[in-house]
């Protein structure tokens, strides 16, 4: 019996410290509220992703001073929603993504931003920039490109043909998991999810389910939306979708061989200020003459940028003609980049620049 006593000793000592921590919850929601106050007086933004990207990164390297027995990989989600709280009692952020809800860009999105802003799911790519442009919504969240898809050739375009800026990016590994509300898989008679990700799953279902129906429907969000009132059912979806739809995850990561990632962007208004490790991405064609490309791209050689990836695309306007997207490291508050892009935009015929952002991790 001597145990309980220990157990209940131990609980409220935590009950203590959670008291603590709810306290100083309210006094940090307080000063991010007066925080808040001085912005609007003075015409700031209300969300300001380098100073959270600092504050995440500082906490982190703390954590590992204090002996991570806290883990540091939980730094990050935890922090996320407190500062995601506290901003939203300075305003009401709205968010538009690629719905339906559940999908891996609300995933991203929520990666983003936290739960504590108003998210807007939209139809198309395009409708999430309308809504920022018709100023429904502040930001936007996007997919952008995939590693085993390749790239999202519209959210390129319409980069190009719109005003509004990529003032962030999430890099989330696509994992798929069944899921349902009978946890017994034993039970399943009926699996619901996209035609990608079931091909993803193969393997696994055939071995694990192998007398189960596999049913294709239009996104991994819908199947797990299918997979909510009934028993005999699961769903292959992603984590966002077993949360929204109250769903329990029966087996994690049944696409078990694949390197999947897909790359979204967060996309605005405004640049936002430098966080000390950014990224900048721009477009730029380039004269049709020998040696163009690299004359063009002489500016980042001579101001010691590094560019870590450029991407070609039809430019639409006159056939074999291409525009690069190029992503360097820097903020175009810098100095060196500044005046490297400053050379580039003389050299190219149209160049155009796509944002600086602090970099995903
Ligand atoms: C409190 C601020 O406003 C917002 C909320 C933050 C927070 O809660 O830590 C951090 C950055 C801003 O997006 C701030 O700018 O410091």
């Amino acid at each position: 019996m001597e145990y309980r006593s220990k157990l209940n000793e131990l609980r409220k000592k935590i009950d203590e410290i959670d008291e603590q921590i709810l306290r100083l919850l309210n006094d940090r929601a307080r000063l991010a509220r007066d925080v808040g106050h001085i912005k609007k007086k003075h015409n700031l933004p209300i969300y300001v992703p380098s100073r959270e990207q600092k504050i995440f990164d500082r906490l982190e390297q703390l954590n590992r001073e204090f002996g991570e027995y806290f883990p540091t990989d939980s730094i990050k989600p935890v922090f996320r929603e407190i500062i995601s709280a506290c901003r939203s009692t300075e305003e009401n952020l709205k968010v538009a993504y690629l719905g339906p809800r559940a999908t891996f860009t609300h995933q991203a999105a929520i990666e983003h931003f936290g739960q504590a802003v108003e998210y807007i799911p939209v139809q198309t790519i395009k409708d999430v920039f309308e809504e920022i442009l018709k100023e429904r919504a502040d930001f936007g969240v996007v997919p952008v490109e995939n590693t085993i898809e390749g790239i999202v050739n519209y959210t390129h375009d319409l980069l190009v043909d719109y005003t509004l800026k990529i003032t962030g990016e999430v890099i989330l590994e696509i994992s798929l998991h069944l899921m349902g509300i009978n946890p017994d898989i034993k039970q399943i008679v009926r699996v619901y999810s996209h035609r990608h990700a079931l091909a993803e799953c193969r393997e696994w279902l055939m071995k694990n389910l192998p007398h189960a129906q596999l049913i294709e429907v239009e996104s991994t969000a819908k199947a797990a939306e299918m997979a909510k009132d009934d028993y005999e059912s699961a769903a292959v979806a992603g984590e966002a979708a077993a949360d929204i739809y109250g769903l329990h995850i029966i087996e994690k990561k049944i696409d078990r061989h694949t390197q999947n990632f897909t790359r979204f962007l967060i996309i605005g208004k405004d640049i936002p200020p430098a966080s000390g490790n950014d990224k900048t991405t721009f477009v730029f064609s380039v004269k049709n003459e020998v040696g163009a490309l690299y004359k063009t791209l002489e500016p980042l050689y001579k101001h010691g940028i590094n560019m870590t990836k450029i991407e070609s695309r039809p430019s639409k306007k006159e056939a074999w003609d291409y525009i690069f997207f190029t992503d360097i490291e820097g903020h175009i508050e810098e100095d060196r980049i500044r005046n490297a892009l400053k050379e580039l935009e003389k050299k190219s015929p149209f160049f155009k620049i796509l944002g600086s952002y602090p970099k995903a991790h």
